[in-house]
């Protein structure tokens, strides 16, 4: 059941306390309470998802309300002019992915495979993971029952099992242009049939978490009434978890540390008999485990934390994929969603229709296509990439990728009508962290300083520069000829080399995909959380990792799925440690 406040709960002993209702979470809550003696509590620092009405509608993904995200900033970005950007994270029941973009992309298989090869577990390869892609995934027609023949391929998808994906359920009159423009220019934007397949190069279809007319989430579908209702299975919201605490005279910590009022405490713990498993993403889990007393013991000193263990890659190692948002103004006479936020007549009646029939502009997301691609080897010479040297997992990896959506992705469209093209850099070096601020003394509550470290190396800066010149082709297609008037702002007018790469770092932010800052690593090693079945490191017993934080390297594409991979796996790995 959902609780509220910790004083409802019954009085019971758990044998897991999960942190965190995201992916990671809301996979474990369901997959362990499967058995009804498991007992299970799962700790959640934002509220229910149920009627947080803008999460439900896939077209508002640009308007989710405040209270749903946890507001973080970065720092400065050297890279980007020292801007501080915004660095959204779901608040909310679902976690992420009730506020996310809902593109459902796998990965490579050279993504998987590099995981298995740098952790030393062969678990983790693209072949092995493809049983718990097939447990995630529940293919689902699209909203307005179009004829899909063509648009992805069947063979690759599962009907049965948790999270809904389709394709557009809403034509967009861009659509046929944008096939047309991927023809007339071919090479990278040569069609692509499913980039789920494992060799995602091409331009194809978005495929999108959405059931019918509605967001499919971690919530909606691991936390569905059927499954949250478990006797087995209590989640309680608004409570945030502060630490980790040591449990009898070992090296244990399963008790979790939290509280329902982060200005006036007071804190409270649970204790599970079994496991504590964090889930709590990729700020919230190093976070949690640097307030433990768990990290870089040198570092724990400098701010007043006792260290108890000495894990020094805990909040290192922060991947970010960076996004430069580019835009062109179009024919005003053009067939674009526009008008949906920008005339309120407008957006009544798409309401109606989404309400009445489940159909309608509002059941997809703003992108219609994407395609990933890789720089061939005389563009990587270019950039000064030395011979033999791939910044992507492997060959069938792209390094870019290009978002294209029917009108200005934004909660509030300037006039006009316009054409939104994404560029993302989907296989980046730069590397950052998550540290604590100790501001004014130490605070377990205050957000981290986070800190990407967009574009501090030479291949993300030039890499991206090569994604808005792609983008620029794009547009130049024969078939955009009549339709596209101008690019908005100072794109316009970026020509030359230097002069997009300044576009690039003041245009960008993130595609908020980060992972890596509690990365798996072999048994034994040196660097790394936890090791490639989940458990810490460091000789810490009782916990493991489940969330987006224990990719050692960003997948190629975006973080959702892969991550749903990892809960999947984890709950098999806990189930045969426990005989459940
Ligand atoms: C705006 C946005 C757009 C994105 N778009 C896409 C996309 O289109 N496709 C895609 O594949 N991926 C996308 N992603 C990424 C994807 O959603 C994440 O990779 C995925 O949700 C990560 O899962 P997780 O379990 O690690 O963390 P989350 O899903 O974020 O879950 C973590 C949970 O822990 C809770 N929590 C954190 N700290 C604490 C604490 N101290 N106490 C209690 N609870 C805590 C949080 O509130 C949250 O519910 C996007 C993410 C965002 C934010």
């Amino acid at each position: 059941g959902l609780y509220g406040k910790a004083a409802d709960l019954p009085n019971v002993s758990y044998d897991f306390i999960i942190v965190g209702g995201g992916v990671g979470g809301s996979v474990l809550a369901n997959r362990l309470t499967e058995n009804p003696a498991t007992k299970v509590l799962v700790l959640e620092g934002g509220s229910s998802n149920e009627d947080a009405f803008e999460t439900k509608v896939p077209f508002f993904v640009t308007r989710i309300p405040a209270e749903y995200t946890w507001n973080y900033t970065t720092t400065p970005q050297v890279g980007m002019y020292n801007a501080e950007i915004p660095f959204p994270r779901g608040f909310v029941l679902g976690g992420s992915s009730s506020i996310n973009g809902m593109f459902y992309t796998r990965g490579s298989s050279d993504d998987f495979d590099r995981y298995a090869e740098v952790t030393g577990d062969p678990g983790w390869t693209w072949d092995n993971v493809q049983t718990y892609f097939k447990r995630n995934e529940k293919w689902t027609p699209p909203a307005d029952g179009h004829d899909t023949t063509g648009q992805y391929d069947p063979s690759l998808h599962s009907t049965t099992g948790m999270t809904s994906f389709s394709l557009s359920g809403h034509h967009q009159a861009l659509d046929p242009m944008v096939f047309q423009a991927g023809q007339e220019l071919g090479g990278i934007f040569d069609f692509k049939l499913d980039y789920n397949d494992g060799r995602p190069l091409g331009l194809g279809w978005l495929q999108a978490a959405i059931n019918g007319s509605q967001r499919s989430s971690a919530a909606t579908s691991y936390l569905a009434p059927q499954y949250i209702n478990r006797p087995n299975l209590h989640v309680l919201v608004g409570a945030r978890v502060s630490r980790i605490l040591k449990t009898g005279s070992g090296s244990a910590f399963q008790a979790v540390e939290y509280t329902q009022d982060v200005v006036n405490g007071p804190l409270s713990t649970f204790t599970a008999s079994k496991e504590v498993l964090l889930a709590a993403g990729v700020i919230g889990t190093p976070q949690i485990l640097l307030n433990s007393g768990i990290g870089d013991s040198g570092y724990l000193s400098s701010i007043g934390i006792t260290p108890l263990v000495d894990l020094p890659s805990v909040g290192r190692n922060l991947t970010d994929q960076p996004t430069t948002g580019c835009l062109w103004n179009v024919r005003n006479d053009a067939d674009t969603f526009d008008p949906v936020f920008q005339d309120e007549a407008v957006l009544d009646s798409a309401m109606d229709e989404w309400n009445n029939d489940g159909t309608g502009p509002l059941v997809v997301t703003p992108i219609g296509q994407v395609a990933f691609y890789r720089l061939n080897d005389t563009e990587l010479a270019d950039l000064g990439v030395p011979a033999g040297v791939d910044y992507a997992a492997g060959p069938n990896t792209p390094h870019l990728e290009i978002a294209i959506g029917n009108g200005f992705v934004s909660p509030t469209p300037p006039p006009g009508k316009w054409l939104t093209i994404s560029t993302n850099l989907v296989s980046a070096t730069s590397r950052g962290s998550v540290t604590l601020d100790t501001t004014g003394g130490l605070d377990v509550f205050r957000a981290p300083h986070i800190d990407p470290a967009f574009y501090t190396t030479e291949w993300d800066i030039k890499a991206m520069r090569e994604a808005v010149k792609a983008a620029k082709r794009f547009v130049s297609a024969p078939v955009f000829q009549d339709y596209v008037l101008e690019a908005l702002g100072p794109l316009a007018t970026a020509e030359t080399d230097e002069e997009i790469e300044a576009y690039v770092r003041g245009y960008s932010g993130t595609t908020a995909h980060p992972v890596g800052t509690a990365s798996m690593s072999p048994r034994g090693a040196q660097w790394g959380v936890v090791d490639p079945d989940l458990k810490m490191k460091g000789g810490v017993q009782g916990v493991r990792i489940v969330d987006a934080s224990v990719f050692p390297y960003n997948p190629s594409m975006h973080t959702m799925a892969p991550t749903y991979v990892v809960a999947e796996r984890g709950a098999d790995l806990i189930k045969s440690t426990w005989n459940l």
